[in-house]
């Protein structure tokens, strides 16, 4: 639990770098000379709103639509006047809390398009929300028991830690926060992706400039956040493109885009997992997909130079651009030794048996299982000069491997150099 949620929290960092260095730019810029930025803001006053436009129509191009509620929402934001209107009494209550209802509903929910069915379901979820704002929490606000049994309980301590807080937000509004921060928080740990990165930046952007910020400054962080929103959707889509999905190496289309970059000498491996097809029906197709995902990971730590690839199936290939096969069999004998000696922790119970009468299979969990992989090895000669007749020739030498026994690494015996 723990490990996971510092993996969630790393990965987040990891995904947030470029945006935290653009909004860090941003603001030595701002500090240094906010002249330039008032006075840039002042000429281009259409510039917040023309970065939006641009990354609301790349994020439906893309199909991200909780992307395009995001852009539609910062448009709000930098509307003359949009900062009075969340501050006045009453009404104000209402747009702060459909502010941050609809960042909590962006969080939880799901891409799901702008289909006719889709759309009309979020148009309807939007005014449900807009609808507690504005009539449902104000009357919660002011019901006596609700302040005494939930609000003040809940929020008082945070009010006389922080007392700045009760200038922006009143009770029901800070439960609110704190609330979408903790779901923030969950869906960080979760869902480490781009676009969840992006809302939740978006999300701390926003308490941020309604809390502090002036015209230019909430001009600046949403332009910003525009840029983010491109890049989050063209980051997304380029991991789509040339990651492999299940095992989150790179793909054959990586593998390809790769190839074009390899001069004359370069080092192919084939890697097969031995009997993967007697696994799967041992333990099942997820429990396959499992170790696939582990020895994938394995074989993208593989030393000297070497960048693996999922080719297809349980098939990986390994290219060391400028190495000789004897350069690089040391190394693949090390990741053949790694991913034979793994203790792989089964959790999950094994496949019914097929036929009706054959015996129950023993229950598999907790069961410690290993798993073997054998490599075939090629470099590019003379006589084999392009990429496809490399592989065939690693493909043989993988043939040649698993003819051995298996588990095993056999360099192809080819002529010339
Ligand atoms: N779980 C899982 N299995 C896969 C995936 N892709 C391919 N496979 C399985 O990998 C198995 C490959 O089996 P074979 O090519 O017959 O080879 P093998 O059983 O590994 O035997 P050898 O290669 O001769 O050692 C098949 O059962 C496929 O269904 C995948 O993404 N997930």
């Amino acid at each position: 639990m723990f490990v996971s949620v510092l993996q969630g929290l790393s990965r987040f960092l990891n995904l947030a770098l470029f945006p935290l260095i653009l909004f860090f730019a941003a603001w030595l810029l701002y500090y240094w000379h906010p002249q330039l930025i008032n006075s840039m803001f002042i000429r281009l006053p259409w510039l917040a709103t023309i970065s939006l436009g641009i990354a609301a129509i790349i994020s439906w191009l893309f199909g991200r639509s909780r992307l395009v509620w995001l852009c539609i929402l910062l448009l709000a934001v930098i509307q003359p006047n949009a900062l009075s209107w969340i501050h006045i009494d009453g009404f104000g209550l209402g747009l702060h809390s459909f502010m941050v209802l609809m960042f909590s509903w962006l969080m939880l929910s799901k891409d799901s398009g702008f289909s006719p069915r889709n759309l009309s379901y979020s148009i309807l979820t939007i005014i449900t929300l807009g609808l507690i704002s504005v009539y449902l929490l104000p009357m919660v606000s002011a019901f006596q028991p609700a302040q005494q049994i939930l609000l003040k309980p809940s929020t008082s301590w945070l009010f006389s830690f922080w007392p700045a807080l009760s200038q922006w937000y009143t009770a029901t509004e800070l439960l609110l926060v704190m609330l979408s921060g903790i779901l923030a928080l969950v869906f960080v740990i979760k869902r480490p992706n781009t676009s969840q990165m992006t809302l939740v930046i978006s999300w701390l952007s926003y308490l941020l400039i309604t809390a502090y910020a002036n015209a230019t400054v909430n001009h600046l962080v949403v332009s910003l956040l525009a840029i983010i929103i491109t890049y989050a959707v063209i980051r997304d889509s380029f991991a789509m493109a040339f990651k492999d999905e299940l095992t989150g190496v790179p793909s054959r289309r990586a593998l390809m885009q790769k190839v074009e970059t390899l001069g004359r000498k370069y080092t192919i491996v084939m890697s097969d997992i031995d009997h993967f097809k007697k696994f799967n029906d041992t333990y099942g197709h997820d429990v396959g997909d499992e170790v696939l995902k582990l020895v994938a990971s394995k074989l993208s730590k593989v030393t000297g130079g070497g960048h693996a690839f999922r080719f297809g199936g349980e098939e990986f290939v390994i290219v060391y651009p400028n190495k000789i096969p004897e350069q690089v069999v040391p190394h693949i004998e090390a990741i053949r030794t790694i991913i034979a000696d793994y203790d792989i922790a089964l959790r999950t119970q094994p496949r019914p048996a097929k036929k009706p009468n054959s015996k129950p299979q023993k229950a598999a969990k907790n069961k410690i299982v290993k798993v073997t992989s054998s490599f075939g090895v090629a470099h590019r000669t003379k006589l084999h000069s392009d990429f496809q007749s490399v592989m065939k020739q690693a493909d043989i030498a993988l043939y040649e491997a698993k003819k051995s026994g298996r588990n095993c690494v056999k360099v192809a015996k080819q002529k010339g150099t």
